[in-house]
């Protein structure tokens, strides 16, 4: 397994002049997954948005291996990013959604996938929501990126396609660095290498789930 390293750093990030992420430093690596904690409009969209390059942030730097990004257009091929939102045209089918968002080689193998082999004629706008998050996060770490920002993945989806998806995350890290978030907090931290928490604008290491009660993202009756 070849090893990438994304690094990111210097970001601060103010809407309306209150300051939202103050001095963010961010490293992540094949095999990682990260998970991002924080509460509700703590920032982490936006920190995902501004790596990813749809949200500018002035000072911020982002290297992969050791080689400048900092032109977005150069990162395209570096970083998938799924989107709280839906990505995909209505009047597309999912077949060809997935010939244009993949190569030949991986949407012969997303074409074969259990849940999507059913669906392949039917219209993006047809799909329940559960179906069309699943297309999206499949699409996003089955493309050829090095890393991948993943916001929200398990939103609307059933218990079982969490468990799908969570497996389908695990695979794919052995070939990319990941990161999740997500408010399904349990789900997050069986699948994750490392946790992270925004808290009062900064990225903070979470070594023990406690500290996750401590920093007032969960509360103390939370059962793990
Ligand atoms: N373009 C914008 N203009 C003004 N404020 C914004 C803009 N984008 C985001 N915000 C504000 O920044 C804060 C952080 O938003 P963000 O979506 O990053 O939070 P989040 O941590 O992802 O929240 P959630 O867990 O609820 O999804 C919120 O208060 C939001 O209203």
């Amino acid at each position: 397994m070849k090893k990438h390293i994304l690094e990111v750093s210097g970001i601060q990030k103010s809407f309306n002049n209150k300051l939202l992420l103050s001095d963010i430093y961010l490293k992540l690596e094949t095999g990682q997954i990260i998970g991002l904690f924080g509460r509700n409009g703590s920032g982490k969209s936006t920190l995902l948005k501004i790596i990813f390059g749809i949200v500018p942030a002035l000072d911020k730097s982002i290297f992969v291996n050791g080689i400048s990004k900092n032109n977005a257009s150069t990162l395209l091929n570096e970083i998938g990013y799924l989107h709280q939102n839906q990505f995909i045209p209505n009047h597309f089918s999912v077949l060809q959604t997935i010939l244009l968002s993949v190569d030949k080689q991986k949407a012969h193998f997303v074409c074969e996938d259990d849940f999507l082999k059913s669906l392949l004629n039917q219209k993006i706008r047809d799909l329940s929501f559960g179906e069309l998050r699943y297309l999206q996060v499949k699409l996003i770490l089955s493309n050829q990126s090095k890393f991948v920002l993943l916001d929200e993945p398990f939103s609307g989806l059933s218990p079982k396609m969490i468990e799908i998806v969570m497996l389908l995350i695990k695979e794919n890290s052995q070939e990319k660095g990941i990161i999740v978030t997500d408010h399904h907090y349990r789900n997050v931290i069986e699948i994750a290498t490392d946790l992270r928490i925004l808290n009062n604008g900064k990225l903070q290491v979470i070594n023990e789930k406690a500290e996750l009660m401590q920093k007032g993202y969960l509360i103390n009756s939370a059962i793990f």
